[in-house]
């Protein structure tokens, strides 16, 4: 005899563009010869502190149909002249913009906020100036930054990316504009979708590279042509909503996030499958059912999709079992030392936790409400407004902190969850 089993019809969840693969394609469109447009681009504090910073430096970024569509008028080079350009928080601009302005022509200077001055830049440093730029930072390597330039050769380029990969993304999409072939060797890469996705955009701009084998990349001259691109919704931002259905028994469809993502922070839900949801991937669509239960009982290495982690630790107190989470000591450095913030507002909230470097152990509890202390790190903000959902009086001590990728998600929340979202 078979049981019939009823699942609750999917909401469909609007989750705005992917940063990485906004901020990539207007560094790409900027640096190509013709213009490019790109459609549904991530309009968030990241992406227009990117396409300011272009603007700054002397690119033309036109927004059309309400910010529908980002036209870029490339100029098949990199910046010239003097400036000055402003990186607010985003890692990806001070990362992606540093070898961009290296293999220009001229003086530019690059900054940002405390938060951004906090995180690590040095191993870019080293490598600009060993290719040929004369670089200046705060003792450290820190921001701010300054370059100067009369562009610069390849050669071959040893990268540490034990801290990030976007030093490798931003030497890479900027090698095609060195004037002779670039060879890079990587050792200890972190986050490698983010590379994979680098790599899959510069060919989509018409860049001439190969991966001889794992670790080991050559770009060859000829710079990028113009292009039309489509931005995926954001996969990482999609976690707080597949979540939120995982914790609440619901059903959430994110359409446009399918097989051939470009982003890695998808396999967020194989995750949640190990918690027990339901998950289907679609080729244009991805849906999450949340069943009666939440499992837990295992340890998961997020080091490759390492901006979700979060989002499982903060639903991880529902769980039946404990649950470990590892590889990413790289969190540290990041808008916040996210393994030390999750630990402590999940204590705040009356919940186990173990850490180690690298690491982190959640225990089972019936959570209390708190307010979140979010450091200004927009995952904070949301991770924990998506366990709001099943604890009462979980407040924020600074909502707006989501505006870096997503400012209308609390609204978002809201409407998918009008009875149980947390009034923040
Ligand atoms: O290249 C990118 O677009 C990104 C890479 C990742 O950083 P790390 O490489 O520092 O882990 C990720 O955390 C960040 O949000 C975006
Ligand atoms: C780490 C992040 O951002 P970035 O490094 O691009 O500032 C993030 O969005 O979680």
């Amino acid at each position: 005899m078979t049981r019939a089993t009823t699942h609750p019809a999917p909401m469909t969840a609007r989750i705005p563009g992917s940063k990485s693969i906004t901020n990539r394609a207007l560094l790409l469109a900027a640096a190509a010869v013709g213009t490019s447009r790109l459609r549904s681009p991530l309009v968030s504090a990241d992406t227009v502190a990117f396409r300011t910073a272009l603007s700054d430096l002397g690119f033309t970024v036109a927004a059309l149909d309400h910010d529908e569509v980002w036209e870029v008028a490339g100029a098949g080079r990199g910046p010239t002249g003097s400036s000055a350009v402003w990186c607010e928080d985003a890692g990806t601009a001070a990362r992606f913009l540093a070898p961009f302005a290296a293999v220009g022509n001229g003086r530019f200077v690059l900054d940002g906020s405390a938060q951004l001055r906090a995180r690590p830049l040095r191993p870019l440093a080293d490598t600009l100036t060993a290719l040929g730029a004369t670089v200046t930072t705060e003792p450290g390597g820190a921001l701010p930054m300054t370059v100067e330039t009369g562009g610069l050769d390849g050669g071959t380029i040893t990268v540490d990316g034990s801290l990030s990969s976007q030093f490798l993304s931003g030497l890479l999409m900027s090698a095609p504009l060195m004037r002779t072939p670039v060879r890079f060797t990587v050792h200890n890469l972190v986050s490698r979708p983010y590379v994979n996705m680098t790599l899959t955009l510069m060919r989509r701009f018409g860049a001439q590279v190969t991966e001889q084998r794992e670790g080991v990349i050559e770009v060859h001259p000829g710079g990028y042509s113009a292009t039309d691109l489509t931005v995926e919704p954001d996969a990482s931002t999609a976690s707080y909503v597949f979540a939120a259905a995982a914790i609440t028994g619901t059903a959430v469809t994110v359409p446009g996030l399918g097989h051939g993502s470009l982003q890695g922070d998808l396999h967020f839900v194989d995750v949640l499958q190990r918690m027990g949801a339901q998950v289907r991937i679609a080729d244009t669509a991805t849906t999450v059912t949340g069943g009666d239960r939440l499992r837990g009982g295992f340890c998961a290495d997020m080091g490759e999709m390492s901006d979700t982690f979060m989002t499982v630790a903060a639903i991880a107190p529902l769980a039946d079992a404990p649950i470990t989470i590892r590889g990413i000591a790289h969190t540290r450095l990041k808008e916040s030392d996210r393994i030390a913030a999750v630990a402590e507002n999940l204590h705040a909230l009356g919940v186990a936790t173990d850490t180690g470097h690298d690491w982190l152990t959640v225990y089972p509890a019936s959570p209390t409400g708190a307010r979140i202390a979010c450091r200004r790190d927009h995952r904070i903000g949301m991770a924990f407004s998506v366990l709001g959902l099943r604890i009462p009086h979980l407040t924020l001590d600074d909502p707006s902190c989501v505006a870096k990728t997503f400012p209308g998600f609390h609204q978002e929340l809201r409407r998918l969850f009008p009875l149980s979202a947390p009034v923040i």
